[in-house]
């Protein structure tokens, strides 16, 4: 029987001792002793108030499971793929079938391959030396034809000064994959490697305080070999601009998959989440907002899967003329489709969509975070634009009688 001195309770099966720690309950000692709650299952209540991993970071308080019976909820394993509807693209969902890919992918093999070529390659690729892009700066922002960072050539290689600002990873970076303006006013690509003149200070950004390493870089007076210039011999204009697609297919990758796991939340709370009686999922609204949400990934992760396919099927010059604008006009769509999620999230998930902890968390994280993907690699009207005045260009170059 319940009492005020009842100090333990079962969640999912799993019976928890509370007496040392009902006092410094977050939510409170109350709800903890409230009779419907103290000695009782309390695994429903639990679950509308808490991510399961609390109960794994309070693993301790377990005294026992009740006889006879298995736990019934399955946390997440990282790395594993989700079994809700709508959270994986289809090639990786059960029962679904791809025209891109086969069951089997040699990444080892391709990475050793490439592991042998090249020290800086090798040192990056296995991870044992980071190394990070710094293209953009605070005058120039990322239009590359603006860079003021000066590599001056000498008999033994190249002399880099110069500033690089929102650099990301460059706090961890050893190697600084560098865009620098030639005396001949010709771009050149350097690996400039840590040492002497290269600093590296922390900016606070809105999307991470810390983690992604993001710097303002100085190169004062440092020496790079001529061995570490990437494609010498060729504009180091169009080297840049050949990876901005594969820049931008990467941002878009993680921004479809944030909007993957975004979805995933909503429907996970919306179907738990009790409002007078009912799951929230039973409001019209709410579906239609998890309708859109769908529509929107799906339609951005069709058009990725294509572009993948022509990327791995062209030549360089082709990708350069058919790609860039198709590339820019997806990732504006991507990045776009991302806030309105995200902003449809948040009114699912209400207060809890913009609170730091708790149920929310990955929703105010994302709503907060997300504007990275739609400035790095090119803002959204800036990409909108590139994207027509290609479609343009090639129009206008045809022969086409209208
Ligand atoms: C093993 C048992 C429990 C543990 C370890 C636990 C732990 C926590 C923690 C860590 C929080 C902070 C928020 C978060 O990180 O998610 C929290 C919040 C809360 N807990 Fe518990 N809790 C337990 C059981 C319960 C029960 C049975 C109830 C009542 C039904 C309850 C009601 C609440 C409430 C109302 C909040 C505040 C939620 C919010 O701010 O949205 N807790 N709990």
């Amino acid at each position: 029987m319940a009492n005020q001195d009842t100090q333990w309770i079962i969640i999912d099966s799993r019976v928890f001792d509370l007496s040392s720690f009902a006092s410094l309950h977050p939510g409170g000692q109350a709800v903890l002793l409230d009779p419907e709650i103290a000695g009782q299952d309390a695994t429903e209540r639990f679950f509308e108030l808490h991510r399961s991993e609390v109960l794994h970071r309070y693993a301790r308080l377990q005294i026992g499971i009740i006889e006879g019976e298995e736990p019934q909820i399955k946390s997440h394993v990282p790395g594993a793929l989700s079994a809700v509807p709508y959270a994986e693209p289809t090639w990786l969902s059960p029962g679904y079938h791809s025209p891109y890919y086969k069951e089997v992918f040699h990444l080892s093999s391709i990475l050793q391959n490439l592991l042998c070529e090249n020290k800086i390659v090798e040192d990056a690729l296995s991870g044992k030396k980071p190394i990070c892009l710094a293209v953009t700066e605070a005058f120039a922002g990322s239009d590359v034809q603006g860079l003021r960072c000066k590599a001056t050539r000498t008999k033994e290689g190249w002399i880099v000064n110069g500033t690089k600002k929102w650099i990301t990873n460059a706090m961890w970076a050893h190697y600084f994959v560098v865009a620098c303006k030639a005396e001949s006013g010709e771009i050149v690509i350097l690996v400039v490697e840590r040492g002497e003149g290269v600093q590296t200070k922390p900016i606070r950004t809105a999307y991470s305080s810390s983690s992604a390493g993001t710097a303002f870089v100085t190169f004062d007076s440092v020496r790079v070999p001529p061995e570490n210039q990437l494609g010498a011999g060729h504009p180091g204009l169009n080297i840049i601009l050949a990876n901005f697609n594969h820049e931008r297919w990467v941002l878009t990758a993680a921004t479809i998959g944030g909007q993957r796991l975004i979805f995933e939340e909503c429907l996970k709370w919306a179907t738990q989440r009790k409002v007078f009686g009912k799951p929230l999922s039973s409001q019209p609204v709410i579906r239609q907002k998890l309708a859109a949400m769908i529509s929107r990934v799906e339609s951005c992760q069709s058009w990725i899967e294509n572009i993948t396919f022509q990327m791995c099927t062209m030549s360089a010059k082709e990708q350069a003329r058919h790609l860039a604008g198709q590339m820019s006009l997806l990732k504006m769509h991507a990045t776009r489709a991302s806030q309105a999620t995200a902003a449809d999230a948040v009114q699912i998930f209400g207060g809890r969509g913009i609170t730091q902890t708790g149920m929310g968390r990955f929703i105010e994280h994302y709503h907060r975070t997300l504007l990275i993907d739609a400035v790095g690699g090119g803002a959204e009207d800036v990409l909108a634009d590139l994207g027509i005045r290609q479609a343009i260009r090639i129009f206008s170059s045809s022969s086409i009688v209208i």
